[in-house]
């Protein structure tokens, strides 16, 4: 159908907004998750902390700077582990998914978020739709099983 072809044209020449997002994992293997500022979209819903790349910035760059804004704290070596698309009504976002095992400071929810360290499976909801598939995964690496919930996707 045209009207069908001309929308999956729109939305193939929509244009992805990079994301560099941080898994934070403690010692004791639990991940950091905090809340979406008010006025975001979203807003309440469980992330891992993060944000977008800014015009020049890789993705460690951000995740860096993202860190310090957000958290208050400076991070470690972050490398890339995995990408992922999740197309919102808001933004299409690929988001660059680091580890991160080591950082410094004092956690200061500088944004008025609320934060947890969460072990899997997770007990804070709702969790962002587009976390879905690093949850899947890190999951998998830990042998629980993660099943997402359908309402939120
Ligand atoms: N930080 C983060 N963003 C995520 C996750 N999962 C997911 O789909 N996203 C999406 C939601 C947003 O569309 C986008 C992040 O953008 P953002 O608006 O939070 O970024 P930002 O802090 O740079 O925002 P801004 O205030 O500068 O506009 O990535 C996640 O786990 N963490």
């Amino acid at each position: 159908m045209v009207v069908e072809a001309v929308a999956s044209e729109a939305a193939a020449a929509r244009k992805h907004t990079e994301v560099a997002v941080g898994i934070l994992v403690r010692h004791d293997g639990a991940l950091l998750l905090s809340t979406r500022p008010p006025g975001k979209p979203y807003a309440g819903y469980w992330e891992f902390p993060g944000g977008k790349l800014e015009v020049g910035e890789t993705v460690e760059q951000a995740l860096r700077r993202e860190l310090v804004e957000e958290l208050g704290v400076a991070i470690g070596p972050a490398e890339v582990w995995k990408v992922t698309e999740h197309d919102y009504p808001h933004a299409l976002v690929r988001l660059h998914w680091c580890k991160v095992h080591a950082w410094t400071g004092e956690f200061e929810m500088r944004e008025g978020q609320a934060m947890a360290w969460q072990q899997l499976p997770l007990d804070v909801s709702p969790v962002l739709p587009g976390a879905y598939p690093v949850l899947q995964w890190l999951s998998e690496e830990r042998g629980i099983a993660f099943v997402p919930p359908e309402s939120d996707s």
